[in-house]
């Protein structure tokens, strides 16, 4: 962890995301040993000066729901215009051609267009492993790129044949699930406070899983102390197979099997009702809300001005990047704060609250009481935005301005004090060079 100085000096603006949610004018962050060591205005400083005229800072955004390799899948043609049933039964034989190529190089281009979108810390949700394919394989290319990552050993064991959705040839045997997942909880799990890893467990959806490895899963989880995701919820053909399956809706499903809790969070989350809203909230089942995907897919809106007035701790997500096909999170907020004016008016949500669901709720979502918002102490995660461009001139309001108007990149960003983006640019890996071996990669699966 670096032990020199940084003073992020003279913002127009500091969110801090703190208790009284402050913004502070002309203010300066002081960052060090990994921590955020003071924020206010006219700080002293020994060591680097970032100047930020001009700049919004911003706690670093929190990505809760991804699938890192599908960067290698965008813009498919056959799963351009589908459902996400047929979506998914297009795409799952390309993903059945992957190995550890695939799945290292995609996860570095996936967290590379994360960090210059402003993301400090992102969840994956990895569930298939074909080839010899392993989650070590994007916690290997998160070190490289040097975000805050929170993999999940994801899993699918319900083929066609037993009539799940993925071909019989992507799923696996439930005891070597288990066995994998123990592995990596114990190899690459790390609680400590400011902690650059977190495993959690993440059988992939309702049906693509058994209700057995569900409760295994569950059972496990709270055994190594680790969180569980999985996707809920998402469309009406989920809740569908659901009620013919399981005789009842996805939360009644999620509470039989112990999937409710603080150390549970859902992806999408589309379709819960009044009571599995209620649920979640009682709970402390968090959501990880992904807009530009429910679009995309054509899923529908999620009911997030309900779920936050119920307590529901939500997050947002930008989804794997065959299904939004990008992987923008400051993107994400501001698709965020439209949807719900569409469905609710446009007091619905604010730029501030979608702010606040990007930083801290995400945080909040994965269980991180370390990160989050800009107070002494909490890990040094942050993102400095340059409203000087032309997308944001002649704007009133600069921290109304960073959703309202963009930009869509961060001029800087810090994850645990260090530099990962620096005027726009990845400082820790040489992006040009993996985009082209990237784009190899989807030529070779094309061919
Ligand atoms: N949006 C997505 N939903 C999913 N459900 C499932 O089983 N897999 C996926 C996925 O990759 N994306």
């Amino acid at each position: 962890m670096p032990e020199k100085e940084i003073q992020i000096r003279g913002a127009a603006a500091v969110v801090t995301m703190d208790g009284a949610r402050r913004e502070i004018s002309g203010g300066d962050v002081l960052l060090r040993g990994g921590v955020v060591a003071a924020v206010g205005q006219g700080l002293a400083t020994t060591g680097e000066v970032v100047e930020a005229a001009g700049c919004v800072v911003t706690p670093g955004l929190v990505n809760t729901h991804h699938h890192l390799y599908q960067t290698l899948t965008r813009a498919v043609p056959g799963g351009q215009d589908a459902l996400l049933f047929g979506w998914l039964k297009t795409l799952y034989p390309i993903w059945g051609r992957f190995g550890p190529e695939e799945m290292f190089v995609s996860a570095q281009v996936g967290l590379a267009e994360l960090a210059l979108s402003g993301c400090t810390m992102t969840s994956d949700h990895l569930y298939l492993f074909p080839n010899g394919a392993r989650l070590d394989d994007t916690i290997a290319a998160a070190a490289e790129v040097g975000l805050r990552f929170h993999p999940t050993r994801g899993a699918m064991s319900i083929g066609e044949s037993a009539g799940g959705l993925p071909p019989d040839a992507l799923v696996e045997r439930e005891a070597a699930i288990l066995e994998d997942c123990i592995r990596v909880v114990d190899a690459f799990h790390d609680p400590r406070e400011g902690a650059m890893v977190r495993v959690g467990l993440a059988p992939c959806s309702p049906f693509s899983v058994s209700r057995e490895l569900m409760r295994d899963a569950a059972v496990l989880a709270r055994d190594k102390g680790v969180m569980l995701h999985t996707h809920l919820a998402e469309n009406d053909e989920d809740i569908a197979y659901s009620l013919a399956q399981f005789g009842c809706r996805p939360g009644q499903y999620a509470e039989d099997l112990g999937w409710t809790g603080a150390d549970v969070w859902h992806a999408h989350c589309v379709k819960l009702d009044g009571s599995e809203i209620e649920l979640f909230g009682r709970s402390g089942t968090g959501v990880a809300h992904c807009p530009c995907s429910n679009c995309r897919l054509g899923s529908g809106i999620a009911p997030v001005r309900a779920m936050r007035d119920a307590g529901v701790k939500v997050g947002l997500g930008v989804d794997g990047s065959a299904s939004n096909d990008a992987g923008s999170l400051i993107g994400e907020a501001r698709q965020a704060m439209l949807l719900q004016r569409v469905a609710k008016g446009a007091d619905a949500m604010g730029v501030r609250e979608a702010l606040e669901i990007a930083t801290l709720g995400g945080a909040r979502v994965l269980g991180r009481d370390d990160c989050g918002s800009l107070e002494p102490g909490k890990r040094a995660d942050v993102a400095v935005w340059d409203m000087t461009g032309v997308e944001a001139a002649g704007s009133w309001d600069p921290v109304g301005a960073l959703l309202l108007c963009g930009p869509a990149r961060v001029r800087h960003l810090f994850v645990e004090g260090r530099q990962v983006v620096r005027d726009g640019a990845m400082v820790t890996i040489d992006l040009p060079r993996v985009v082209e071996r990237q784009n190899r990669l989807a030529a070779r699966l094309m061919g």
